[in-house]
């Protein structure tokens, strides 16, 4: 079946696109606003003030990778093309993998699907402890519903593939929670590989979604091009510095860019937002910026199952549980959502974290793996405040991330639980993803072999696939980058709208809680600048 690529059919009838890539003379661009980056904050962002009648440019040092190029479903392609540092990127000290995307479409282009609302215990902690206005329980359900409707999530409604079914079976053998992850997908082809680009435009990413929304609005698109500084004047930003990059998206080609618009949106993602601000000196009087960068720290266990489950096909995330997400001890361990992660031969490898014969052995028995992840939920005790990211001499980001033995804790119990649930859901072997371990053939031997790991960065190999925070909202100036709708709190034309501006990590995958935010702070702000009088 022929799938039409949504962007050649699009340029072809008149969208603004251009990549900055085949600039040859230095450019001034200029708009009402510009949104700079555009994952799911940027790209929501675009939509609604597009509709609103306001002159957007948007921004994206990333390629425009569309549906033709996805056609093969190549992994290795995917990671060296469509995410920050071609995959390579990781906290400062190297401890913890950092997958984020980059891309025309940001992380959402090759995301998983998983669309969860932010719990409402996350939210009555961010208005309690973080100064969070207007974004309550009540107060975010029509933004939630809006956005699930946009975006086409709904609980999965395919049986979830073997890799998933191994986590429904063990939480049902031993009585936990588990439940049907809701996907933002149209006609799925549940074939599993969202992570290098949905070959089929059934991923509701901002890429399929609402970047042509906005440029059939008359939006402007500009990729291959990467802002490097913001230029200010008392309390406002008065342009953008930005410098085209090469074909292939790595070095800046010479040609320099100036942008000018009346309001700047910031949506280059937690990690590159606050490396812009602090490059570009912007005001901080409290240092927050970078501050409180949480990243659902991932732990991760293998099983063998007895049988061939091919963990690379189907939804790659449809089951979860949040057993162990809100009830614990929450002041000796976070809690933690278990899912899966799916298969993919290039990602197992790197986890595993060995070479040679053995990572060669065991990777030849990936159709056997089950994968299972637990997200810890950091940022909500005093012995877990998230990271900071700071920059190089050359401007670009660093992310620290200390590992304290509240988190190690955290990890310990998540490592325990998915084994126990590995083997009820009928593992034959089952292996902590840690340096020092091996397969066991029984929940006991597990049980004591992985209360007895050493919990050590680098030993126990940790990942994160969401980064939040940095930028984080509130009405406190002392506390907070931005006040609850995202307004910069000293620069009156700057806003920010993604997912740095959450105060702590969100406890379930964050794509829909930066939806549904970014869809009211735009609406707030196409309100208070209305097109007229920009
Ligand atoms: C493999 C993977 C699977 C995931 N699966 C899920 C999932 O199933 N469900 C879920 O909820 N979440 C998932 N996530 C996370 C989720 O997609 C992100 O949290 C979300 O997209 C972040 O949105 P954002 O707007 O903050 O930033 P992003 O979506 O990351 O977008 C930021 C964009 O800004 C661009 N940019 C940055 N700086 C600049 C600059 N200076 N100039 C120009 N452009 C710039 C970047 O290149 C990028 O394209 C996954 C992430 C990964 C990596």
């Amino acid at each position: 079946m022929a799938i039409n690529d949504i962007y050649t059919d699009g340029i072809a009838s008149g969208w603004d696109v251009r990549d900055a890539s085949s600039f040859t003379a230095p450019t001034t661009l200029e708009a009402d606003i510009v949104i700079v980056g555009t994952g799911a904050g940027g790209g929501t962002s675009a939509e609604i003030l597009a509709n609103a009648g306001f002159k957007v440019l948007l921004i994206e040092e990333g390629p425009l990778k569309t549906s033709a190029s996805f056609k093969d479903m190549n992994e290795a392609r995917a990671y060296a093309e469509l995410y920050q540092e071609a995959s390579g990127r990781t906290t400062s000290d190297g401890a913890i993998t950092v997958l984020q995307g980059r891309a025309v479409g940001g992380t959402t282009t090759v995301n998983w699907t998983s669309s969860f609302r932010t719990p409402p215990e996350t939210l009555r902690h961010w208005a309690e402890a973080h100064g969070v206005k207007g974004w309550s329980v009540d107060e975010a359900k029509p933004w939630f519903d809006e956005r699930s409707e946009r975006l086409g999530i709904a609980p999965w409604g395919v049986p979830p593939n073997a890799n998933n079914a191994v986590l429904q079976k063990g939480c049902e053998k031993l009585g936990w929670e588990w439940h049907v992850i809701p996907r933002n997908v149209r006609g799925c082809w549940n074939s599993g590989y969202c992570g290098f680009g949905c070959p089929v435009n059934a991923k509701q990413s901002m890429l399929v979604a609402s970047i042509p929304a906005a440029l059939a609005k008359g939006a402007t698109l500009v990729h291959h091009l990467s802002v490097r500084k913001l230029q200010f004047s008392g309390d406002r930003v008065t342009g953008l510095e930005a410098v085209a990059l090469d074909a292939n998206c790595i070095h800046p080609s010479g040609v320099s860019v100036r942008v000018r618009a009346k309001h700047v949106v910031l949506a280059g993602g937690a990690i590159n937002n606050p490396a812009l601000l602090l490059r570009s000196g912007a005001p901080d009087p409290h240092g927050r910026v970078g501050k409180r960068t949480c990243i659902h720290p991932v732990v991760f266990t293998y099983a063998q199952m007895p049988e061939r489950i091919d963990g690379w096909y189907g939804a790659p995330q449809s089951v979860a549980s949040d057993h162990f997400q809100w009830s614990g001890q929450f002041d000796f361990a976070p809690g933690f959502k278990m899912e899966v992660p799916p298969v993919y031969p290039a990602l197992i490898a790197a986890l595993f974290g060995r070479s040679g014969p053995e990572l060669s052995q065991n990777i030849a028995q990936l159709p056997q793996f089950n994968v299972m992840l637990a997200l810890t939920r950091d940022g909500f005790h005093e012995d877990s405040p998230g990271g900071e990211v700071r920059i190089d001499e050359a401007g670009n980001p660093l992310l620290d991330y200390e590992v304290s033995d509240y988190l190690f804790r955290g990890f310990k119990n998540a490592l325990l639980r998915m084994a126990e649930a590995q083997f009820a859901g009928g593992a034959s072997q089952v292996m902590a993803a840690h340096l020092d371990a091996s397969w066991s053939p029984n929940w006991t031997e597990a049980k004591r072999q992985i209360e007895n790991l050493a919990y050590k960065k680098f030993k126990l190999a940790l990942g994160t696939a969401h980064i939040m925070g940095g930028c984080a909202m509130g009405e406190d100036a002392r506390q907070s980058v931005v006040n609850s709708e995202g307004s910069h709190h000293q620069l009156q034309n700057l806003s920010i709208i993604d997912g740095s501006l959450f105060p702590t990590s969100i406890g379930a995958n964050p794509q829909l809680s930066i939806y549904a935010l970014a869809a009211r702070n735009a609406t707030r702000l196409a309100q208070r600048l209305k097109p007229a009088a920009v």
